[in-house]
């Protein structure tokens, strides 16, 4: 492998990576490109392994020795500490993070998202280890635009909109909406970790990743995952068309998102942990703000896609109409809408995203109906009565 530069032409020394929640989708998709393209070693944390599985076995893939997986829970572990000090770098990418359990589970959400990654932060600042931590485009709640009349054309001015990170408030609803658990617990942990950089020095990047998408996001219920599991949209949307079921559309599917490829994503990612003189002490939102869409617009274009990559023609009426509280139950509520400004992102690294929601979706749903058409079949067979 020829030396990596950085941003500045200086050569990249070999690090080594303890990366929490290694076994996720945003993880998989990190450790890949890890062990691809570069030769950093990577101690993977995580209860599961199933994503990286492939990466891990046989015994002769060429990064075999560079990337060891560790199964723990960081809840009660005691090697964590031991782990983070063998490392120059620690990744924290473990959380629950699916809408379906922030108002449902919002202990859980507040335990997982905030108190579990308090020793992660300490542990980094006590050994003056690195952190990058994964937060989220929630923590930007409701945009202001959100809240003036439905026909102010002050709703088209980017300024009531647009999301900045050093700039933009953070909106959530009240307490008794406790979708906003999660969000309000991500925004205290980047605050604690803001303040560990203020007071005691420790060297830190924020991500604030705006919907990331791509393949082994979340999982199908019934088949990778509970039956009665709900995961985010993509997957959620994924497993309707899997099987031949209309595409749910919660209060009508008007709220905003932009989607990026997980695979430009994860470049900024690299970026960001090659680059640390220009990533240390900064906030990234890490998004597609060219690949906005409503979620009904969404299933449109998943419908489309999905016909053309598995080659069955679609439902007569792709969509249906279901209330938050059906679907989610009490205490959900939304974010509107989701631009990431590209600003600091763009100064600091030079990153912008590649890939068109058109595209990102065809190479995503041929990889859903690759991995999953036979086994949703094969679950679909009903029994014969006996
Ligand atoms: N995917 C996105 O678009 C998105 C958007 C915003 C924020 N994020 C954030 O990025 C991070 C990763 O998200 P993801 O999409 O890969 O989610 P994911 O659920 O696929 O990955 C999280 C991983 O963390 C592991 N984990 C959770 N608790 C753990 C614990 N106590 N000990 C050990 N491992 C634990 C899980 O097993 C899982 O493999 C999360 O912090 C999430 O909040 C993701
Ligand atoms: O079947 C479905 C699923 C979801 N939806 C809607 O689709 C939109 C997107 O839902 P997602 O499940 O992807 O979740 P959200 O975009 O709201 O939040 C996500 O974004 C940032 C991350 O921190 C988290 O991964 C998650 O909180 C929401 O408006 C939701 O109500 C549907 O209309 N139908």
């Amino acid at each position: 492998m020829t030396t990596r530069i950085d941003l500045d032409g200086r050569p990249i020394k070999p690090m080594t990576i303890c990366m929490i929640g290694a076994g996720g989708f945003i993880g998989s998709h990190l450790c890949e490109k890890l062990m691809a393209e570069t030769p950093h070693k990577v101690l993977a944390l995580d209860v599961y392994s199933d994503k990286i599985k492939h990466l891990l076995e046989p015994d002769s893939l060429p990064w075999v020795g560079r990337i060891v997986f560790h199964r723990l829970n960081i809840k009660h572990d005691s090697r964590l500490e031991g782990l983070i000090k063998m490392a120059d770098l620690t990744i924290n990418l473990a959380a629950i993070c699916t809408p379906a359990d922030y108002n449902t589970r919002p202990l859980d959400t507040i335990y997982s998202n905030f108190i579990d990654a308090l020793p992660v932060v300490k542990y980094c600042s006590d050994n003056n280890k690195r952190l990058i931590h994964f937060s989220t485009c929630e923590v930007y709640g409701k945009t202001i635009g959100s809240f003036l009349p439905k026909d102010s054309p002050l709703r088209k001015d980017p300024a009531y909109y647009v999301l900045k990170e050093d700039t933009s408030p953070c909106i959530f609803g009240s307490i008794q909406k406790q979708r906003w658990s999660y969000a309000c617990a991500k925004q205290l942990i980047e605050r604690l970790i803001y303040a560990e950089g203020a007071e005691n020095g420790l060297d830190f990047t924020i991500v604030r990743p705006f919907n990331w998408i791509g393949p082994r996001m979340d999982f199908i219920p019934g088949i990778d995952g509970p039956i009665e599991g709900v995961p985010r949209v993509l997957a959620c949307f994924s497993n309707n068309l899997l099987r031949r079921e209309p595409l749910k559309l919660v209060d009508g599917g008007e709220s905003q998102r932009t989607f990026v490829y997980i695979k430009d994503a994860i470049e900024a990612v690299l970026l960001m942990i090659e680059n640390p003189d220009r990533a240390n002490g900064h906030i990234f939102n890490v998004g597609n703000p060219n690949n906005e869409v409503t979620v009904r617009q969404l299933a449109e274009m998943m419908t489309k896609v999905y016909a053309k990559v598995s080659g069955e023609p679609s439902l007569e009426s792709p969509t249906i109409d279901v209330s938050s509280k059906e679907f989610y139950g009490e205490g959900y509520d939304d974010s509107d809408k989701r631009i990431p400004d590209m600003t600091i992102i763009n100064r600091q690294l030079g990153w912008n995203p590649k890939t068109s929601l058109w595209d990102l979706l065809e190479s995503t749903l041929t990889y859903q109906h690759r991995t999953y058409a036979e086994a949703i079949k094969k679950s679909m067979v009903k029994p014969i009565a006996s």
